[in-house]
């Protein structure tokens, strides 16, 4: 078995795939506490051959980590943001500096679609931007929809959007301090996402793939309005790519990739900002 680590700010998420029939066998997520540790709630480590890490917390926490996984599995695999990847040449000033979970949603992304966008709603929400060729551009960093609700400071942090509400409903004015929040929140994400988008497929003449993963992006999915798929397992497609175990991964198969749908035109991109601004 493979065990795939993908460590975040909030959540700690983990999935055991099977090397020979490459089929993802059990997952979870634990909080992103001091220490990885197998427990109850994560998987034995008995029947794992080899570790692939992708970790953003605290670099103690990480090599605890793989100190402790290194005296059990035979390999271990950590990933790390680099100037150039699989065909991507990373955009950051010091491209170790990238978060390795953008690094790794990006290089999936590109495997997968090309030129995209990805978009990464956890802690915070990212976007990164590749260009058809390879040049990744940078991105954006914004607070996650848990850290704008916590920053608030209005006793609402425990009371979630409901993933499935209707877009149309989280555009209405809330009439109790739970909902005029969760509203808030929401109409910030998803208005940053979708303007950043078009202004930057508009600057650089180019209508991209768009992408998106993380705890959110079901919810946030919901008020994108570009074609684009949610991908659950983006940041493990990075993962498969840079250190590929599986034959399905040696012929560059990710597991869980969706369909990505075309980009609408560049035309009703700049046609949809110009109007924006009119009003
Ligand atoms: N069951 C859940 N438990 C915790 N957070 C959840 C859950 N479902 C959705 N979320 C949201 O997902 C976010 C965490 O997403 P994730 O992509 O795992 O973040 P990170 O990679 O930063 O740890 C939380 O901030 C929260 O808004
Ligand atoms: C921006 C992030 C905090 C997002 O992390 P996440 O929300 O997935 O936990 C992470 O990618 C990170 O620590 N990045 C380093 C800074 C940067 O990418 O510029
Ligand atoms: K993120």
């Amino acid at each position: 078995m493979i065990l795939d680590l993908d460590i975040g700010n909030t959540l700690s998420k983990w999935r055991l795939k099977d090397a020979d029939s490459s089929e993802i066998r059990s997952r979870g997520a634990v909080w992103t506490r001091e220490e990885w540790r197998p427990g109850a709630d994560i998987p034995d480590l008995d029947v794992v051959e080899s570790v692939r890490i992708s970790s953003v917390a605290r670099q103690a926490v990480l090599a605890r980590t793989v100190t402790l996984l290194r005296h059990r599995v035979g390999g271990v695999h950590v990933a790390r943001s680099t100037p150039e990847a699989l065909g991507v040449t990373n955009g950051y000033e010091e491209p170790a500096r990238l978060g390795v979970d953008r690094w790794m949603g990006v290089l999936a992304g590109y495997q997968l679609a090309g030129g995209c966008c990805s978009v990464d709603c956890g802690s915070a929400i990212t976007m990164d931007f590749v260009l058809p060729g390879g040049r990744h551009l940078g991105g954006y960093i914004l607070p996650g929809l848990r850290l704008m609700k916590e920053s608030l400071k209005l006793g609402t942090r425990n009371v979630a959007i409901d993933p499935d509400s209707e877009a149309d409903e989280l555009l209405e004015p809330g009439v109790r301090t739970v909902e005029a929040v969760n509203h808030g929140i929401y109409m910030a994400a998803v208005s940053a996402v979708n303007r950043i988008y078009s202004e930057v497929c508009d600057q650089q003449g180019v209508a991209l793939p768009l992408l998106v993963t993380g705890g959110d992006a079901r919810v946030v999915s919901r008020g994108i309005q570009a074609p684009h798929a949610v991908w659950p397992d983006m940041v493990y497609g990075g993962l498969e790519a840079c250190f590929p175990l599986t034959a399905a991964e040696r012929a560059g198969r990710m597991s869980g990739a969706p369909e990505v749908p075309r980009p609408v035109a560049l035309e009703k991109i700049r046609a949809g900002l110009a109007f924006s601004m009119l009003l």
